[in-house]
C-alpha cells in the first residue's frame, strides 16, 4: 500500500474532519478499493481514525442499457428504420431483435402510426422529429449522475432491464483520538540485530493477523486419474490380484491380436481403428515354437477347432502397433506363466495402464485412455466364478446392481459386457466387457487343458469421469486440463460411485 495515499487521506481527513472512501475516490481521482486499503492499512497502524462501513445505493446499466447507450432506445431505431413511404409491419420487426419492444414504445411515444387504408397496411413516420431522452437519461446515469433522473423514471428502465440497482458499501471517516497525519512505519520483523542492540525497545511493532489466510503450499497435486487408479490398484491388491508390468506401449501385432486368437483380417487391425508404428517398423523375436502354434491353430485349427482356414503372415504378425489394449500384456503373462514354471500354478493378475486407439474424439472418446484388467487362472473356473468374482470386485467400488449382456470378442467365450445400475444417473451404464478366455488361445501357451482363464476390463476415465461430475473427456485429459481441476479434486473414494453434482461427494 503506498504510504503516500495514507498520508493523503490524513491530511484530508485533517482539514475536512469528515469524509468519505467514495469522496476520496472522486477527490484524489483514485480507485474505490485501493482507498479502502489504504484506510485499512491506516487502521493497523493504530486508533488514528474511526471507520464506519455504510451502504448507499446507486444504478448501473446492463448491457441491454450499454445498447441503448450505444446505438440509441430500441424505439428511436424502429423509428429510424421506418422508411418514408411506410414498410409492412412483419418486415419491420424482422428488422432487429429488439424491434417488438421498439414498436410498442414508439407507438407509445406517437412517433409512428399504422396506415390501414393499404393491405397490408404500412407503418409510417408519425412525426419529424424525435427526441430520444431514454438514451440522453442512460447517459447521465453512466457517468454517475443519476440523482439528477426521477426515481418514476428511473423505475420504469429498471422494469425495462437497462439499468440494474447495485449497493455501494463505502466507509465514513473521522478522527480518532491517536489522529496524527504521520503515520509510523511499524517494524515487522524482529532482527537479530535489533535484539543485539537493544533497538526492539524502543521500536513499535506490527501486531500479528492471526486471521490472514497462509500462503498456499507450493507442493504437487496427484491427477484424478491417478487418485482413481490407485484406490483400483488397493481393491485388487486386497482381492489377492499381482500388477503385471505394463511399461511397454509399443506391442507387437503378435501379442496384441495374434496370440488372443484375433484374425488377421480382423477390422480392428485396420489402420482406422489402429495406431501402426512407422519406427520401428516392425518386431522380430518371437518365441518361435509358440509363433508355430499360433499360426497353425489360426490356418488350420486344432485343440479341437477349425480355425480361421486362411492364410497366416507372419510379416502381418511382426507390425508394431500402440497397444490397443492391455490384453495383450495378459497374453504375454499367461504365456510367461507355462514357460517360466515346470508346473501350472493358479494366478491372479491386474494391469491400470495406458491403450491407445484410432477413435474419432469426443466429448467421450479419447485416442489413448486407461484400462482397468483382471485376470484369474485356475483349474476347473467357470462362467459363475467369473459372475461371482466380478460381483466381488464392483462391489467394492460401490456397484452392487450388476447385470450382464452376451457380447463377442475374439479372444473370450462365453463373452459377457458387464452393466451395473448407477444411483446418481438413475439408470444402468455399461461399465466393462468380460469372459472366459478360448482354448485357440490358451492351448498353444501350454496351459494344461483344464485351466481356465477368467477376466475382465474397463476403462480408468469413465469411473473417474463419474466420481468427479466430468462430462467432457477433454477437462479430465489433455491440453485443456485446467490445473485448479487437479488441485482442488478430493482424494477419490469408491464406495458410492455418485456424481459430484448431486452433492454425494465424500
Ligand atoms: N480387451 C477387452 C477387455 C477384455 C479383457 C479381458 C477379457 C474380455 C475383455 C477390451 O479391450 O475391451
Amino acid at each position: 500500500m503506498s504510504s503516500e495515499l495514507t498520508e493523503r487521506i490524513l491530511q484530508h481527513l485533517d482539514k475536512c474532519e469528515k469524509t468519505n472512501t467514495l469522496e476520496l475516490a472522486s477527490v484524489f481521482n483514485e480507485d474505490h478499493q485501493k482507498i479502502v486499503g489504504a484506510v485499512k492499512s491506516i487502521q493497523a497502524a493504530g486508533d488514528l481514525i474511526v471507520v464506519d462501513q455504510v451502504s448507499s445505493k446507486d444504478f448501473q446499466l446492463t448491457d441491454e442499457g450499454r445498447e441503448v447507450v450505444d446505438k440509441g432506445s430500441h424505439e428511436a431505431v424502429l423509428y429510424e428504420l421506418a422508411p418514408a413511404e411506410g414498410s409492412a409491419q412483419a418486415e419491420l420487426m424482422k428488422s432487429s431483435p429488439n424491434a417488438k419492444v421498439g414498436f410498442s414504445k414508439a407507438m407509445s411515444n406517437g412517433w409512428i402510426l399504422i396506415d390501414k387504408s393499404v393491405n397490408p397496411p404500412l407503418v409510417k413516420r408519425k412525426v419529424e422529429k424525435i427526441e430520444d431522452h431514454v438514451r440522453e437519461n442512460l447517459k447521465a446515469i453512466d457517468i454517475g449522475k443519476s440523482n439528477e433522473i426521477d426515481d418514476k423514471t428511473k423505475t420504469d428502465y429498471k422494469k425495462r432491464k437497462l439499468i440494474q440497482e447495485i449497493v455501494i458499501k463505502s466507509f465514513d471517516l473521522s478522527k480518532g483520538p491517536e489522529f496524527t497525519t504521520k503515520i509510523e512505519k511499524l517494524e515487522t520483523d524482529l532482527t537479530a540485530d535489533m535484539l543485539a542492540n537493544d533497538m526492539w525497545k524502543n521500536l513499535k511493532f506490527k501486531p500479528y493477523n492471526f486471521n490472514a489466510k497462509g500462503v498456499p503450499l507450493p507442493c504437487g497435486h496427484l491427477h484424478p486419474l491417478m487418485k482413481v487408479r490407485t484406490e483400483f490398484r488397493q481393491i485388487f491388491l486386497e482381492m489377492g490380484f499381482t500388477e503385471m508390468p505394463t511399461n511397454n506401449y509399443v506391442e507387437s501385432s503378435f501379442w496384441n491380436f495374434d496370440a488372443l486368437f484375433q484374425p488377421q483380417n480382423h477390422p480392428a487391425r485396420d489402420a482406422q481403428d489402429t495406431f501402426f508404428v512407422s519406427n520401428p517398423e516392425k518386431s522380430h523375436k518371437f518365441p518361435l515354437e509358440y509363433l508355430k502354434r499360433v499360426a497353425t491353430v489360426h490356418s488350420k485349427g486344432g485343440y479341437g477347432s477349425i480355425g480361421y482356414g486362411s492364410d497366416w503372415k507372419i510379416e502381418e504378425a511382426q507390425k508394431n502397433v500402440l497397444r490397443t489394449h492391455t490384453t495383450a500384456v495378459t497374453a504375454r503373462m499367461l504365456y510367461k506363466l507355462m514357460n517360466d514354471n515346470e508346473e501350472f500354478k493358479p494366478v491372479k493378475y491386474f494391469s491400470i495402464d495406458k491403450v491407445f486407439r484410432n477413435e474419432t474424439l469426443d466429448a467421450t472418446h479419447l485416442a489413448e485412455f486407461h484400462q482397468v484388467e483382471g485376470v484369474v487362472a485356475d483349474r476347473g473356473l467357470s462362467l459363475g466364478h467369473l459372475i461371482g468374482i466380478l460381483h466381488e470386485f464392483f462391489k467394492k467400488l460401490g456397484m452392487t446392481e450388476l447385470t450382464f449382456k452376451p457380447a463377442y470378442n475374439p479372444y473370450t467365450e462365453p463373452s459377457m459386457e458387464i452393466f451395473c445400475f448407477h444411483p446418481g444417473l438413475g439408470k444402468m451404464i455399461e461399465v466393462g466387457n468380460s469372459g472366459m478366455f478360448r482354448p485357440e488361445m490358451l492351448l498353444p501357451m501350454g496351459l494344461p487343458p483344464d485351466v481356465r482363464v477368467i477376466a475382465w476390463g474397463l476403462s480408468l476415465e469413465r469411473p473417474t469421469m463419474i466420481k468427479y461430475g466430468i462430462n467432457n473427456i477433454r477437462e479430465l485429459i489433455g491440453p485443456k486440463v485446467d490445473l485448479k481441476m487437479v488441485q482442488e479434486s478430493p482424494i477419490c473414494r469408491m464406495s458410492k460411485i455418485t456424481p459430484k453434482t448431486e452433492g454425494n461427494e465424500e
